[in-house]
């Protein structure tokens, strides 16, 4: 099962993404989270202490790696655009409740898909990941698709939007259903997060096509109490667990 979940900043993709990874673990599935994030942090919503990802460099940012791998230092303009990858995951992932996390990080392209070495690595990454591995992958990452390639979203699963109920919100959900489009997704799916009453539910059911739309996650103090602490919102709150649960449920079953 390959997972991306995107949506703007602050919206919920983290804990959404981390709360799934955590239930497909608990199934004693394999599970690979991978941060493809600027403000990487789903590894404290995975259940990782401040000092282990304190440690941890997002790979975009491990220039010697990014040297050996894609040939390419500063007298060397010229690189390969297939370098190795497939041992990266397993060698710079760490594990904690069952769950891999890797810490892509991200590359700025203007949006408009710069060729720099450090971007050829984590295209290349995020193809492995998708067509590669036979685990579960769930990615989480910002509203842009540019790291994303025709070959790779072919062979995701699910392609989730988060969204809070929000016209900029929805707004978000038609860009990268328009821009996923072109990369030949065939269903971009959306998770209502932060929902407070029935007048946000309304406003998600008139925005947003009945089948595009996978479920509700309700506002909920106890996920800000959990980020607030610095720990999984999955070991803080029952209801948002059952709430993604279900929505898990209708991924699973293929709905
Ligand atoms: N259902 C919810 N109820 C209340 N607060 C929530 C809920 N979901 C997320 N939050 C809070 O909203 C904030 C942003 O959540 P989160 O980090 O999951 O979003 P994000 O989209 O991944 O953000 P970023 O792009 O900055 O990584 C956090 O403080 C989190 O605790």
């Amino acid at each position: 099962m390959k997972i991306a979940v995107t949506g703007k900043g602050g919206v919920g993709k983290t804990t959404f993404a981390a709360t799934l990874a955590r239930l497909y673990a608990d199934e004693g599935r394999k599970v690979l989270a991978a941060d493809v994030d600027p403000d990487a942090n789903l590894g404290l919503a995975l259940g990782f202490d401040d000092e282990t990802l304190d440690s941890i460099v997002p790979i975009t940012k491990m220039r010697k790696l990014v040297e050996e791998r894609t040939g390419a230092n500063e007298e060397n303009q010229f690189y390969r655009i297939n370098p190795k990858v497939d041992d990266i995951p397993d060698t710079y992932s760490k594990e904690v409740n069952g769950v891999k996390l890797l810490v892509l990080g991200t590359v700025e392209t203007g949006g408009g898909g710069c060729v720099c070495p450090e971007h050829v690595m984590l295209r290349r990454i995020i193809n492995n990941l998708v067509l590669h591995r036979d685990d579960v992958v769930i990615m989480d990452m910002e509203a842009g698709l540019e790291h994303l390639g025709r070959g790779t979203t072919e062979s995701m699963d699910q392609f989730i939007v988060v969204i809070e109920p929000g016209a900029r919100s929805v707004q978000t959900y038609k860009n990268v259903k328009r821009l996923a489009k072109d990369l030949g997704v065939k269903q971009v799916r959306v998770v209502a997060n932060k929902v407070r009453n029935e007048e946000d539910e309304a406003f998600v059911k008139a925005h947003i096509p009945q089948e595009d739309l996978l479920g509700f996650i309700h506002y909920n103090t106890e996920v800000m109490d959990a980020d607030r602490q610095g720990k999984s919102p999955y070991d803080f709150s029952n209801t948002v667990k059952e709430e993604i649960t279900n929505i898990k449920n209708i991924i699973d079953q293929g709905l």
